[in-house]
């Protein structure tokens, strides 16, 4: 069966249906103006101070969308018990764009390790089908493409290091033309193969996709052309890529390294002398 996702053009908050108390994740300003959110096919960034509600919007679009909440997809679905979801979903309503897409995939690197898990359990299961049939029948069953391919790029993620599974997947699982969704991807990367996903995500908008990246990556924010969505405490706004803090901090970092490391180290030898 083919899958049909829509691509996004927003999401509408129900105020209606909003509980009174200000309890998370309503208590989060970028929430109460996630209406602000123009979105569009191409590569869009959620951008901005770790808490400010980045995952919590990715993770309620990627639900209303039908992908797996611990990332996954539509088809690709797993549940841990350690991890719950917020109820943002249910108080939102999906907007989107003309067209819709065959491809779709929620990428979490807090979630890979349970997604290898889930791939290979998967692969393990028609090895056994095979087996079985094999023996039943005598008939050998071909044409199963096992997913450690379509994942993994012929490797099991499982045998494969943090950041080099995160590139196999997002290189080889994110075919084009559809809608993805990538929460902190560089979280697993090395700078370099940060610049690999840059090509990556190339590919991916150049087939037509839409493409929605929670990031605090300098690298992958200077995507040309790239529309920028910062996350703050006063809620949610289109910036540039030089006024992000993810460029204007680590540019001011690295120009001035020294200067940065004595002021950063300085603080804890006051501490110290006042013990
Ligand atoms: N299940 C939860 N219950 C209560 N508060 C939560 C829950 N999940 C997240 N929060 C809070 O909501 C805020 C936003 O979290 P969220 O993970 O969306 O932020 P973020 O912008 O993605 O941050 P980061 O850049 O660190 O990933 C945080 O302050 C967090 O502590």
């Amino acid at each position: 069966m083919k899958t049909s996702i829509p691509f996004v053009r927003g999401v509408r908050l129900r105020r209606d249906s909003v509980p009174r108390s200000a309890v998370y994740p309503f208590s989060l300003a970028a929430v109460q103006q996630v209406e602000r959110l123009r979105l569009e096919r191409g590569i869009t960034f959620f951008a901005g101070e770790n808490g400010t509600g980045k995952s919590t919007v990715l993770e309620a679009i990627a639900i209303l969308l039908g992908f797996n909440p611990e990332g996954g997809s539509t088809d690709l679905r797993f549940e841990t018990v350690a991890r719950s979801s917020s109820s943002l979903h249910e108080h939102l309503e999906l907007l989107t764009l003309d067209g819709s897409a065959d491809d779709g995939f929620f990428v979490r690197t807090e979630g890979l390790f349970n997604l290898a898990t889930e791939v290979d359990r998967q692969d393990e299961e028609m090895e056994e089908i095979a087996r079985e049939a094999k023996r039943w029948s005598g008939v050998t069953m071909t044409g199963y493409r096992p997913l450690s391919n379509r994942y993994g790029g012929g490797r099991s993620l499982h045998q494969q290091s943090h950041g080099e599974a995160m590139l196999a997947l997002l290189s080889n699982r994110l075919g084009g033309g559809g809608v993805y969704l990538l929460d902190e991807p560089e979280t697993a990367l090395s700078p370099l193969r940060q610049m690999a996903l840059l090509s990556v995500m190339h590919r991916l908008a150049r087939s037509g996709s839409q493409v929605i990246i929670a990031t605090h990556s300098p690298i992958l924010l200077a995507y040309p052309g790239a529309r920028i969505y910062r996350f703050d405490e006063d809620g949610i706004d289109e910036t540039e890529y030089e006024e992000t803090d993810a460029y204007r901090v680590t540019r001011d970092f690295l120009d001035h390294r020294e200067r940065s490391l004595r002021t950063l180290l300085a603080a804890d030898e006051v501490g110290e002398d006042d013990r």
